[in-house]
């Protein structure tokens, strides 16, 4: 299959349509994938191990894709070894537009980094906090130490709850990111609208689901997601 090539350019937000487990990646189609968003996420730490060797995400043809194998402190599914999470991506590498690989795991992935250079397949660096808001200078710092280790973005998803006072700052440390893509969303009660809000501010990746389950506390579905978006855009 050959890949779909993929531009991350800081202010031109992309919506990412997450695929959380086996059923869904089987029963969502292509078509409705490419009227919900611009990239299709494959949860490799989410699917029946069984059916990574048949490659079912092959049907997106038509799109960039993006495989993630979160680990579990990030919140990826239980009792992977960083090994295992190593061999699902490798058994995708073929098909990667784009590769999430954790910040924190990137000195345990050098190998798997290495191979992503060898054959110029960019990755973005996550960060997740569930439990609270990280401080903007925090935020800065992963972002700048996401840079300097060759990402080609730095996302970070964060637990709002209701801290309504920290959207403002939020969106100013991404309107401030210069020419360096950045990726900022919220999960929990305040997920939705910071996700609008964050998107037309620039946040380069901004996640929604495909079929039916959200693959974080909070996210809309992607079609939603992107009509959101584009009506944002338009009322200017
Ligand atoms: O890291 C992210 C972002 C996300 O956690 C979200 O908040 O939408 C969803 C995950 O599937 C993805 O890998």
């Amino acid at each position: 299959m050959a890949r779909s090539p993929l531009v991350l350019e800081s202010g031109r937000p992309l919506v990412v349509g997450s695929i959380g487990n086996s059923e869904n990646l089987e029963r969502v189609s292509p078509e409705e994938a490419s009227e919900a968003c611009d990239l299709v996420e494959i949860r490799l730490d989410l699917l029946d191990p069984n059916t990574i060797g048949e490659k079912p995400w092959r049907k997106f043809a038509e799109l960039p894709l993006l495989f993630t194998a979160r680990c579990q402190t990030e919140g990826g599914a239980a009792g992977l070894t960083p090994d295992d999470r190593v061999k699902r991506v490798l058994a995708a590498l073929d098909d990667a537009s784009l590769v999430d690989i954790e910040l924190a795991s990137a000195s345990t992935m050098r190998p798997l980094l290495g191979e992503l250079e060898k054959r110029g397949i960019p990755w973005v660096a996550s960060f997740h906090d569930f439990h609270g808001v990280p401080s903007i200078s925090e935020l800065s710092a992963r972002s700048k130490a996401a840079r300097q280790a060759g990402a080609a973005a730095f996302k970070a998803a964060i637990e709002l709850g209701w801290r309504m006072e920290q959207l403002g700052p939020l969106a100013l440390f991404l309107q401030r990111s210069g020419d360096y893509p950045v990726s900022l969303m919220g999960m929990g009660p305040l997920a939705p609208v910071s996700r609008v809000l964050f998107a037309q501010v620039g946040s380069v990746l901004n996640y929604g689901y495909l079929g039916n389950a959200p693959t974080a506390p909070g996210q809309w579905s992607a079609l939603r997601l992107k009509e959101a978006i584009e009506s944002v855009q338009k009322a200017g």
